[in-house]
């Protein structure tokens, strides 16, 4: 739990001394950052003009533990746009907390980032999904912060965003229009799908006594990220899109016999990369066509 001792890990004045260190270091000015998902590192492999730069060399930045996690940002153009890509992601099974584990949205906003495009690995619940289809993330459902588990918990810096953040439109209703349009022009749309994202903390998966509360909820998947990304990135103002890709089934039914596991996780993202990666190359080459920015909530814009 938060308390005002511990809160905040990560002040304003943290997040300024890391972004003037990247902003120092990297000629790239990304207008739009994707965070990538479990298995999912491959999303960068089309950048160009690439500047890789580790975790563990940033100021202040955690560090990836998970496999499938890379562990770096990767600086670049996608058709001429200038891009940032999160190899790798943090948890807060990680044992990090989510100031920790949202650090880098507001370090992206500081560069100077508009829009945050956000993938992960879930568990499809939606008995319509299968494996291998992409959720477009129309809402979510913040589980652990019902519990009090919520990066925007403590003190509020008024510099990154207001105190009480509207989340009933975290999802840019414009940016899931664009990328849906996408996917029917690519032929992709028998396996792209709209639903709801639900955070749990993990690391352990469902029960299945856990995964049909979720259903019954209104859960379309589940996953242990995301959540607190977007709450931080809707807070400071950015566009949000969320990509989910449905890697297992999760199991509503004490007769099915299939166990998930995080090897089967990392090889479906593996397999769909490619695609995921076509529908994000031709979003971001047109994700200026959707003008409309959130920029409600935060005061302070890219003067560091
Ligand atoms: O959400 P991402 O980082 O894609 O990873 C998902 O995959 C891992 C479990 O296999 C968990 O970390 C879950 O959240
Ligand atoms: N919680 C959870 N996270 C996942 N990440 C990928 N698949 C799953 C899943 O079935 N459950």
């Amino acid at each position: 739990m938060h308390t005002k001792e511990n809160s905040c890990c990560c002040s304003f004045e943290d997040c300024k001394l890391t972004t003037e260190w990247l902003l120092s270091r990297t000629r790239h000015r990304p207008k739009i950052a994707v965070v990538c998902g479990s298995g999912l590192g491959l999303l960068a492999d089309s950048v160009s003009n690439k500047q890789i730069i580790h975790y563990e060399d940033i100021p202040n930045f955690p560090v990836s533990t998970v496999p499938g996690h890379e562990g770096c940002l990767v600086f670049g153009q996608i058709k001429g746009e200038s891009c940032v890509f999160m190899q790798g992601r943090f948890h807060l099974y990680e044992g990090y907390s989510l100031c920790k584990v949202t650090f880098p949205v507001r370090i992206f906003k500081l560069m100077g980032v508009e829009t945050i495009i956000v993938t992960n690995a879930s568990g499809g619940l939606c008995q319509d999904f299968k494996v291998g289809d992409i959720m477009v993330i129309k809402d979510h459902i913040n589980l652990p912060g019902f519990a009090g588990q919520h990066p925007l918990c403590g003190p509020n810096d008024e510099r990154f965003g207001i105190r009480f953040p509207c989340m009933s439109d975290a999802y840019s209703k414009d940016l899931r229009k664009l990328v849906l349009d996408i996917t029917a022009e690519l032929g992709y749309s028998n396996f792209v799908r709209e639903g709801v994202y639900c955070m749990v903390s993990g690391p352990n998966f469902e029960t299945i006594a856990e995964a049909r509360m979720l259903h019954i909820l209104g859960s379309d998947s589940v996953g242990m990220s995301t959540v607190p990304e977007v709450t931080v990135a809707k807070h400071c103002g950015l566009r949000v899109l969320g990509l989910s890709l449905i890697t297992n089934k999760v199991s509503l039914d004490y007769s099915r016999e299939e166990k998930v596991n995080h090897e089967e996780v990392l090889h479906i993202s593996k397999m769909r990369a490619e695609m995921l990666q076509n529908m994000l190359m031709t979003f971001i080459a047109r994700s200026h066509q959707v003008e409309t920015i959130n920029n409600n909530n935060c005061i302070f814009s890219n003067t560091v």
